[in-house]
């Protein structure tokens, strides 16, 4: 179809307004981003399984009403991760090649989650009392946008040891995105989306993993079925683990000093993808990011040894 790129606006999960890129044409607007990549696009579900669904497409440019909310979300906090990919870590789009964005919302009825299928982003309304829509919130946006851009690099099995680190990686990188945009930055995870009757709580801490009863510690670990083998449980230890290696602090006695959280992007960004593999477990994670410091800091720097005091401190070797 033919048509021109425009600015369209719109109110967001949370009641804020926010403006993001459209597509004028004849039929009207489109939920197309033609300024990134391939584009990026956003569909409606219509709350069926059946993905992507329809393009999303709006009568005047405005997109005021609730059943819009979801969907302004998802559209502008895509554009916003792929800045933050494109613009810190030199990344055009998950591929590096510029792969298209494609998002489905209203997914399913009452969902309460969001996830990567490994071609699309999809995301719930969340049962309202749980959950409410889970694009509302960037650290989730930008933490299913990042297993896209693991499934091109690391490729890590999204089960056991390799799924952990690889929830982990998504944590990290929602977290960063988070703090880049400086929205209402915290290292806690779904803040935005979860339980929203209840301020305050979070879906996850990586601060303090144990207050979601997920270890902050490798001799914690989950070693159960459920879960994948505890892809969401055992992401506490790395989650724990980044946020010592930008924070700092003393952990189960073992001090860490914190490198900040730029250099934490630059150390696990290269990490993921250029030393794990789709089976890397927890302490190839450490010599991987160990190696990646050692790259871009020295053998001898500061950033090397607060890598190896991080995984330390939550008992990976
Ligand atoms: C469609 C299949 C779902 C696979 C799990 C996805 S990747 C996932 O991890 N979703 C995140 C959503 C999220 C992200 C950041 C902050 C809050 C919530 C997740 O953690 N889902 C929880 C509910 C889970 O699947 O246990
Ligand atoms: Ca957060
Ligand atoms: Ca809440
Ligand atoms: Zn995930």
């Amino acid at each position: 179809i033919s048509g021109t790129v425009v600015t369209g606006s719109g109110t967001g999960v949370l009641g804020d307004s926010k403006t993001f890129k459209t597509f004028s044409t004849a039929d009207g607007y489109y939920m197309f981003d033609g300024t990134r990549g391939n584009g990026i696009y956003t569909y409606d579900g219509r709350n069926q399984t059946r993905i992507p669904g329809s393009l999303w497409l709006d009568a005047d440019n405005r997109f005021n009403t609730s059943y819009d909310r979801a969907a302004v979300d998802a559209h502008t906090y895509a554009a916003w991760t792929y800045d933050y990919f494109r613009n810190v870590h030199n990344r055009n789009s998950y591929d590096n090649a510029g792969a298209e964005l494609v998002s489905t919302v209203h997914y399913g009825r009452s969902y309460n989650n969001a996830g990567w299928t490994g071609s699309q982003m999809i995301y719930g309304d969340g049962d309202g009392y749980n959950f409410r829509a889970f694009s509302g919130s960037l650290d989730v946006v930008a933490h299913e946008l990042t297993h896209a851009v693991t499934d091109f690099s690391a490729d890590l099995i999204y089960q056991n040891e390799s799924g952990a680190i690889n929830e982990s990686m998504s944590d990290i990188f929602g977290t960063l995105t988070e703090y880049h945009f400086n929205n209402n930055p915290d290292w806690l995870m779904g803040e935005d989306i979860y339980t929203p009757g209840t301020p305050g709580d979070a879906l996850r801490s990586m601060a303090d993993p144990t207050l979601a009863g997920d270890p902050d510690h490798y001799s914690k670990r989950y070693t159960g079925t459920q879960d994948n083998g505890g892809v969401h449980i055992n992401s506490g230890i790395g989650n724990k683990m980044a946020y010592l290696l930008a924070n700092g602090g003393t952990h189960y006695g073992v001090k860490v000093t914190g490198i900040g959280n730029d250099k934490v992007g630059k150390v696990m960004y290269r990490t993921l993808t250029q030393y794990l593999t789709p089976t890397s477990n927890y302490s190839h994670f450490r010599a991987s990011a160990v190696r990646a410091a050692t790259d871009l800091y020295g053998a001898s720097s500061a950033e090397v040894a607060s890598v190896k005091q991080a995984f330390s401190a939550v008992g990976v070797y």
